[in-house]
């Protein structure tokens, strides 16, 4: 069966089709059979370049061996045991090393998981209920979180989404990213709230960098007012380097949220910080954690093989920002929208300037974006479907794929 035909048939027991939003490409999305490096490869005989890479988790690539090998002996050993593994405790010390700001933490399977839990905490410890998030942020479809939220409940015209009762709305307040004004007027008049969850760098509306001094500022204000700051690195982690957004910009969160690449491409959320905090999760605590999956045996030897090779290689980052720099190079001079990059991250925004928040991102013509998407895609390049969400490369983009990526660019 081809995709239009399987898309038929699976919007007959899939709600829109799909299994998460994002994917709903329209008339009817491509379905893959296979995936290889950087390569896609659709029911339909096409080859196409992947820049979404899973949305993120994949920084070596499709089916990568090294990856493969780990997962393959895994399963050798079996899959799921419902008791304590080494394992576990390979992956929290690696994550420990890798970040000044995490003590302890808990693996858990979705970077969902990892954001409700870490918020629970932040209540749980300081004994508030409110929260601040950013507009456009995301982190995760659960009702905390899903006000203003960007990734494909932007995309899909539903930022806040139904469901959610307004009691549970009404404990979310929202700002503008590279606003500190706003959260310092926030803060100061509203002392309920028990934390500040922000991507450091915001992935969800494409790509939106920090302000100099932005993170800097955002944690001495969160400080100063007793608020927990929450990193949510879900994105950034080990995708800017090891050691993630705070290592790069060197901010000491009070916990962190991680998911995607830490779990090699296998399913996994990862919610840490410092060890006065995170000891009030249960047993040790009251703050009740829990899963049948938390720590699963493949998804801890995917991370630790990722983690292995990503300290064994980690001049691979230096690479993959040549790659995007490379594809900022290429663009026509006349391009009359921005392009924003950091490391493996890139957008191309139909915007005349890079935006600075998520009202400036809505601003963009997605109407001009979706000419590119199809064009792009007709070219052998798929991009992720929406210009609120960001473009991943890989170390799997060799020069052949380059070449395609760049040539796509080059008539934006
Ligand atoms: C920044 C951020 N936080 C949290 C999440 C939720 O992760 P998951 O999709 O694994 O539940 C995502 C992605 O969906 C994300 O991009
Ligand atoms: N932008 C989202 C995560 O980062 C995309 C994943 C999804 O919603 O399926």
């Amino acid at each position: 069966m081809k995709s239009e035909e399987l898309f038929t048939t699976a919007k007959t027991c899939l709600p829109g089709g799909v299994s998460s939003p994002v994917r709903a490409i329209k008339p009817y999305p491509f379905y893959v059979k296979s995936a290889s490096g950087a390569v896609l490869k659709t029911e339909d005989g096409a080859s196409l370049i992947d820049c979404c890479m899973g949305y993120g988790p994949l920084l070596l690539g499709h089916a990568n061996p090294v990856i493969q090998k780990a997962i393959e002996a895994q399963l050798d050993d079996g899959w799921l045991y419902g008791t304590p593994t080494k394992l576990e405790i390979d992956l929290a010390q690696r994550i420990i090393r890798d970040h000044d700001s995490i003590e302890m933490l808990r693996c858990v399977s979705t970077g969902l998981e990892a954001t409700l839990a870490a918020i629970r905490l932040a209540r749980g410890f300081t004994g508030k209920c409110g929260i601040v998030k950013l507009e456009g942020g995301f982190h995760g479809a659960h009702d905390a979180v899903l006000i203003a939220a960007g990734s494909g409940a932007t995309t899909h015209g539903t930022p806040d989404s139904l469901g959610v009762p307004p009691s549970f709305a009404a404990q979310t307040r929202q700002v503008p990213y590279n606003d500190t004004e706003a959260l310092e007027e926030l803060l100061s008049k509203d002392k309920e709230i028990a934390a500040f969850i922000l991507e450091p760098v915001m992935g969800n509306i494409g790509p939106i960098l920090p302000d100099d001094g932005y993170l800097a500022a955002v944690r001495e204000i969160t400080a100063a007012h007793d608020v927990l700051l929450i990193f949510d690195e879900v994105i950034t982690g080990y995708r800017l380097g090891i050691g993630g957004a705070q290592k790069k910009y060197g901010i000491k969160p009070d916990l962190t949220t991680l998911g995607k690449i830490t779990g090699g491409g296998l399913p996994i959320g990862v919610f840490g910080g410092r060890r006065d905090i995170m000891e009030l999760i249960s047993p040790s605590g009251g703050v009740y954690n829990a899963g049948t999956f938390n720590g699963n045996p493949l998804s801890m030897a995917a991370g630790i093989a990722t983690n292995a090779y990503l300290h064994e290689n980690e001049s691979l980052y230096g690479k993959l920002d040549e790659k995007t720099r490379a594809i900022e190079e290429s663009l026509p001079a006349n391009a009359s929208g921005s392009f924003v990059r950091l490391g493996s991250l890139f957008k191309y925004f139909f915007r005349s300037t890079a935006p600075q928040n998520y009202l400036e991102a809505k601003q963009s013509d997605t109407a001009a974006f979706r000419v590119f998407f199809e064009k792009a895609l007709k070219s052998g390049v798929f991009i992720p479907p929406s210009q609120f969400e960001t473009n991943f490369l890989s170390t799997a983009h060799d020069a052949s794929s380059m070449e395609k990526i760049i040539s796509v660019y080059q008539h934006v």
